[in-house]
C-alpha cells in the first residue's frame, strides 16, 4: 500500500550476524545432549527438516537412538518467512511409538525464531519433548530444552549454509 514502509526480511531486521562453525555446532549439540540425557529416555527422534537433521543425527548418536523420523516443513525462502507448508507429516509408526500424542518422542530442530514452525509441530505432538540448539526470545517459550539464547535481531549462519571466504582488512573499510 502507498506510504507504508516495505516489509523487511528477517535478515534485514537481524542486525547481528552470528556465524556458527561446524566445531561450535558439534559442541553445542553435545551440550544439548547432556541436558536431554537427564530428561529421557526417548523412544525416537523427530527431526524438523531440514535444519533439524544435523542436530538430530548428533543427538541420536549420543543418546543411542536409532529410530529417527522427519516432519518436513518449508517456511523460509532464505531469510524471508512465508506460509508454513507441511511437505511430509510424521509417520504412522512414529506416531504409534508416541501413543498418538508424542509421549516419549524427542523433537529436534536447529533453532526457534518466531516459534511458528515449533508451534505447528507441537500441535501434532503435544506430549513430545521439544529441543533446539539455539533459541530467540519469541520462540523460546515453546522449547523445553535449548543451549544458547540469541537476541531476536540476530541472524544465525549455520556451517552448511556458509563457506570460508576472503574478508578485507578493517583499514580498507571492512565492517
Ligand atoms: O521459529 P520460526 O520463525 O518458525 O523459524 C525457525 C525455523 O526456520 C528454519 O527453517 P527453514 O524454514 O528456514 O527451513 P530449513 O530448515 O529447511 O532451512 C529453522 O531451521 C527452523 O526450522
Ligand atoms: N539460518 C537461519 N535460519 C533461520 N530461520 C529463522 N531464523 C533463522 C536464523 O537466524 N538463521
Ligand atoms: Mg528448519
Amino acid at each position: 500500500m502507498a506510504g507504508e514502509a516495505p516489509e523487511l526480511s528477517a535478515q534485514e531486521r537481524a542486525g547481528r550476524p552470528f556465524p556458527v562453525s561446524w566445531d561450535q555446532f558439534h559442541r553445542d549439540c553435545r551440550a544439548l545432549t547432556w541436558r536431554l540425557n537427564e530428561v529421557g529416555p526417548f523412544h525416537a527422534v523427530i527431526a524438523i527438516t531440514r535444519g533439524g537433521l544435523v542436530p538430530a543425527a548428533i543427538v541420536a548418536r549420543e543418546l543411542g537412538l536409532r529410530v529417527i523420523d522427519t516432519v518436513c516443513i518449508a517456511s523460509y525462502d532464505h531469510d524471508k518467512q512465508g506460509e508454513l507448508q507441511v511437505l511430509k507429516g510424521i509417520s504412522d509408526q512414529a506416531m504409534k511409538l508416541g501413543g498418538g500424542t508424542g509421549k516419549g518422542l524427542l523433537i529436534v530442530d536447529d533453532l526457534v525464531d518466531t516459534g511458528k514452525t515449533g508451534k505447528l509441530v507441537r500441535e501434532m505432538l503435544p506430549d513430545a519433548h521439544f529441543a533446539t540448539v539455539y533459541a530467540k526470545p519469541k520462540g523460546r517459550p515453546l522449547v523445553d530444552t535449548f543451549i544458547t539464547e540469541v537476541s531476536q535481531d540476530t541472524w544465525i549462519f549455520f556451517p552448511w549454509d556458509t563457506a570460508l571466504s576472503y574478508h578485507p582488512p578493517l583499514r580498507d573499510g571492512a565492517a
